[in-house]
């Protein structure tokens, strides 16, 4: 972590009254967990996107990223499907969590309940340079595997 927190507007929806605001549960912390508003069931292999009662307007050259909890993943295979879940900069809509349940049983979240992490991050942008041929590698088009399984090398 470094300098100031960037200033990120964010606004309250009807349905997101009297909920907290997403918030670092620890001074190192570097996502901010993000609450339910609603109370729903997934059911095991089920997906559903979850209310946050949230819009915000992130300052451009940034977007936020909609990460796993690891507790939640570990104990009960609650996941977030498309994770990093990106919230663009020019976004106004509600900010959903994706949520699958990779579980055997059905999860129930209750409003309140933290669900997911936001992780504010910058946005390097790329344009492109067309050519007729790449530099050339060591590696050149080996990949998926062509290093070897996962024994020690
Ligand atoms: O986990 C997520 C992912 C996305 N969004 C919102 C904010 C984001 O800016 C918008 C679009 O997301 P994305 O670009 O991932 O969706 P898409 O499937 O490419 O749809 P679109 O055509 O709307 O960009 O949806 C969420 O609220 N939660």
């Amino acid at each position: 972590m470094s300098g100031a927190p960037v200033r990120v507007a964010v606004r309250r929806l009807a349905h997101g009254e009297g909920l907290d605001l997403p918030s670092y549960a620890t001074d190192g912390a570097a996502g901010m967990d993000v609450v339910s508003a609603e109370n729903v069931t997934i059911e095991a292999g089920a997906r559903h996107a979850v209310a946050t009662g949230l819009s915000v307007a992130i300052p451009a050259g940034y977007e936020i990223q909609v990460r796993p909890r690891s507790g939640l993943a570990f104990k009960h295979g609650i996941t977030v499907p498309n994770t990093p879940g990106t919230i663009d900069s020019d976004y106004r809509g509600e900010l959903k969590v994706l949520l699958i349940n990779h579980g055997n049983e059905s999860f129930a979240i209750a409003r309140g309940d933290r669900v997911a992490q936001l992780v504010l991050a910058p946005v390097t942008r790329a344009s492109w340079d067309e050519v007729e041929e790449l530099d050339a590698t060591g590696r050149g088009s080996g990949g998926f595997g062509s290093t070897g399984g996962h024994a020690r090398l």
